[in-house]
């Protein structure tokens, strides 16, 4: 209880911040019509007793007191929805505002490949279209609140006996909210199945995937999954459901029997000349209306009581995050590369994974150098680049910049150093001009800039064909050209651009997508690139690739296999070492020779 009237207290207080004029205006109208209610039951009987003794003055006044009655109270129900709908449009704005902050609020990646946050996180989205109702479920439960007070205190004056309506009318209320933690628990139980039925969800219906689920004829097969995973969920939900529908009948059934218990009571005054015909109706029209209302306010009690726990689970990441960046360090990141980058014993594991992925890595990256680094699929190379680029903290060992370790240093001022296309890049679909200008936000309306990055990414012939920087790109916001995957990863190479003295400048397989001819011309910017960068700053220049023929030229191979270091040196010395290095890079060549 004290959690839902926390919850309450929070959402009206949100509300009373940001819209107190439409929380006012939603909150009077809806206490008036909740309080015409009992007030037409009050004229209802008034009218009654007037017809039954033939004052026929009396019997009009009161017809038409019923009359306005309802009419209040169905004309402002009716305005109060209007308020409180706007208020809870703004609230739900405001709460996925948040949850954008806050699921983006930590400084490294750790938490959003973690498969229980991003349980969590599915949950939330689902909370906060509850919470945007506990506002207005919030003021109608307060309106039924006074609603039953007022009809309370009309039974009461009748006959103290009475209350026992409005009181066993509490019982379907207790039990219903014991029920409600029942779908609660199994809701948050579920979470994860409800995780995997969207994902399927947006698969199946993703245009990405769509060729191939034709090609594969796979269209059954996802249908089949889905229908398995929602069998589970149904069922637990069932379950679930059937505990909540005894809980709620039990109490329904108590107050059916004070329903008629009270009925009778007063009946019997009026059969002992202590109630009129008046009364008699006075009471069922009002021991009706308890009904009603102890059935709403049940259903709003429910919705309020599910929002408090999410605004648990809500605020707890809000804490969570706020922590977490309490913690993070926030030394100045270095400006230029003098001695170097060295990883020092460094392993590290995913989160919720079982196992390392990296292990000891002790790795000397000098300034200005450029490094390859190669490997079998699943090898680390793209993991190692994560780390490097500060998305992720090492779980062991050191990573140190100049002597600096990497570990105090802020890991945004870091990245605002580096420089990144990464294997899985983005296809920013906007403007060519923004979709390149993001690389380097302080120039993002630059148009010299983003020209210069889409020329040395070697776009330019792309760009002046798509109609130039003011094109649009791809469909999301009108109608763009859809690219193609090796169009859209020269985008991604002139957006990496953009930065021009990173200390770090990371290529995860740049080239997966590219003809060969834009391949050359992406080794020979990147090759610009590193020169330019190794005088500029020191930087160090990473480059994954698979095609060994575009790595003979970097100051340093890295070979990784397993996590694991397993050679390293220059394209030469590997060769002659005559290992795993040499044997692919022989393997390729006669591949090509053939
Ligand atoms: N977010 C993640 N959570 C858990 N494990 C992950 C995650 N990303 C990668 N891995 C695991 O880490 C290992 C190394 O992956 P990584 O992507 O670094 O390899 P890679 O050498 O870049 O491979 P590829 O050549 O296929 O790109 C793999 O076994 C992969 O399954």
């Amino acid at each position: 209880m004290r959690q839902t009237l926390f919850s309450l207290r929070y959402l009206f207080a949100l509300g009373w911040r940001l819209d107190r004029r439409r929380l006012l205006a939603g909150a009077g109208m809806l206490l008036l019509a909740a309080l015409a209610t009992p007030a037409v039951a009050v004229s209802l009987g008034r009218l009654v007793d007037g017809v039954a003794a033939g004052h026929s003055a009396a019997a009009v006044r009161w017809a038409v007191l019923a009359a306005v009655a309802l009419g209040v109270e169905l004309t402002l129900d009716n305005f109060a929805h209007i308020y409180y709908f706007e208020l809870s449009e703004i609230t739900d704005e405001h709460l996925n505002r948040d949850l954008i902050r806050l699921v983006n609020g930590t400084s490294r990646l750790d938490r959003r490949d973690d498969p229980a946050f991003a349980d969590r996180i599915d949950l939330l989205r689902q909370d906060v279209l509850q919470m945007r109702m506990t506002v207005q479920s919030g003021l109608q439960l307060g309106a039924i609140a006074a609603q039953v007070l007022f009809t309370t205190v009309l039974l009461i004056t009748l006959s103290p006996v009475l209350l026992i309506l409005p009181l066993v009318a509490l019982a379907p209320v207790f039990l219903g909210r014991r029920a409600e933690q029942f779908m609660q628990v199994a809701r948050e139980r579920q979470s994860p199945t409800t995780r995997s039925i969207r994902h399927l969800r947006l698969l199946t219906t993703n245009p990405a995937s769509h060729k191939e689920i034709q090609i594969s004829g796979s269209a059954g097969h996802f249908v089949a999954r889905q229908d398995g995973l929602l069998n589970t969920y149904n069922s637990a939900m069932r379950r679930a459901q059937a505990r909540h529908a005894s809980l709620v009948a039990v109490g329904q059934v108590l107050f059916a029997l004070a329903y008629v218990g009270s009925v009778l009571w007063v009946y019997g005054m009026a059969r002992r000349g202590e109630a009129s015909i008046g009364d008699v109706v006075l009471v069922v029209s009002l021991a009706t209306q308890v009904g009603a209302q102890m059935a709403s306010g049940l259903d709003l009690l429910g919705v309020v009581h599910r929002s408090a726990a999410g605004l648990r689970r809500f605020l707890a990441l809000r804490d969570e995050t706020e922590a977490a960046a309490a913690t993070v360090p926030d030394a100045p990141a270095p400006m230029t590369v003098g001695g170097g980058l060295r990883l020092e014993s460094i392993g590290f594991t995913y989160p919720g994974a079982a196992a390392e992925t990296l292990h000891d890595i002790d790795l000397e990256l000098p300034a200005g150098h450029s490094v390859a680094l190669v490997g079998e699929n699943g090898a680390g190379k793209s993991t190692l680049i994560a780390l490097l680029l500060g998305l992720y903290a090492p779980t062991r060992g050191r990573l140190l910049v100049d002597g600096i370790d990497l570990s105090g240093v802020s890991p945004q001022q870091w990245r605002t150093g580096v420089a990144a296309l990464f294997q899985d890049f983005a296809k920013v679909e906007l403007s060519l001009q923004h979709s390149v200008g993001i690389g380097h936000l302080p120039e993002v309306e630059s148009r010299e800039a983003v020209l210069g990055a889409v020329g040395r990414a070697g776009a330019g012939p792309l760009a002046d064909r798509i109609g130039g920087p003011d094109a649009l790109l791809g469909r999301a916001y009108g109608d763009g050209p859809d690219l193609s995957g090796g169009q859209w990863q020269r985008i991604g190479f002139a957006r990496t651009l953009m930065r021009r003295r990173p200390l770090l400048l990371a290529l995860d397989e740049p080239a997966s997508a590219l003809d060969a001819m834009a391949e050359q011309r992406l080794v020979d910017a990147y090759q610009a690139m590193a020169k330019e960068v190794a005088v500029a700053v020191g930087g160090v220049t990473l480059f994954v690739t698979h095609r060994l023929s575009t790595v003979r030229l970097a100051d340093l191979i890295v070979v990784l296999e397993g996590g694991r270091i397993v050679e390293r040196g220059t394209h030469g010395e590997l060769m002659t070492l005559g290992g795993q290095y040499a044997q692919l890079y022989a393997g390729q060549a006669r591949a090509y020779a053939d």
